[in-house]
């Protein structure tokens, strides 16, 4: 197959279905012709039969715990090390190399890591608290066209940990409570996305076509 052939193959992606919002997720997915299946993955069978993952919003304390006790953990860590992934939320808190808590790193949380970035949890407060804010996505179809960027008990990625490698994708444009404009928001970093906000809770399916694009192009690049 040519390079382009292969850029263009449809894909199959699984979504961590452990805990939160998986089936949003999985909608979305079906809605777009690059991929061929969107499924849910709860063990390891399941994730050796998809091309790239999607974990989505929920708890991340708990999808960890989930997954350590199902001994689904060694085979999650490595897929992520290996293959296009996406973490939304709870998601981005798991791909993310550490936690940050009243300004100083900690270890406390069992991580997937990947992306260089700590990460600031509940950053807006409770539930309460959730928002709907417009974002300019690095990359998106009609880039100026905002994107509703839902966040519920929402993280911040509070410091990027390794510049030359991550690549901002969104920030906040606007002040939100005590959080500042221009936080980051979203992050790339090779193969692995991440967004604090959960785009699966909308009907614009343009953050799903940007992280299957990146996952065509980056197996079509890795895995020939
Ligand atoms: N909507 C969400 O995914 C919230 C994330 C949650 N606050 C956590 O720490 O895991």
């Amino acid at each position: 197959m040519t390079q382009e052939q292969t850029e263009n193959k449809q894909i199959r992606v699984g979504v961590l279905a452990l805990q939160g919002a998986f089936a949003e997720h999985i909608i979305l997915l079906n809605t777009l012709p690059q991929v061929s299946e969107a499924v849910a993955v709860r063990n390891a069978k399941e994730i050796a039969e998809v091309d790239a993952l999607v974990i989505p919003g929920g708890e991340s304390t708990t999808m960890a715990l989930i997954a350590e006790r199902s001994g689904f953990w060694p085979a999650l860590q490595e897929f992520v090390q290996t293959h296009p992934t996406w973490g939304t939320c709870a998601g981005l808190i798991l791909l993310s190399e550490c936690i940050t808590s009243g300004g100083t790193l900690t270890g406390d949380q069992k991580l997937l890591g990947g992306l260089g970035i700590s990460i600031k949890r509940n950053a807006f407060g409770t539930q309460k608290e959730s928002f709907e804010a417009g974002l300019h996505v690095e990359g998106l179809d009609e880039a100026d066209r905002l994107f509703p960027g839902v966040f519920i008990r929402a993280p911040v990625i509070d410091q990027i940990l390794k510049p030359e490698e991550v690549q901002v994708v969104a920030k906040l444009e606007r002040d939100y409570g005590k959080t500042p404009k221009g936080t980051i928001v979203a992050v790339r970093q090779g193969h692995l996305l991440g967004s604090a906000f959960h785009p699966e809770l909308t009907r614009d399916n343009r953050m799903h076509l940007l992280f299957v694009k990146m996952a065509q192009e980056w197996i079509a690049k890795h895995k020939q």
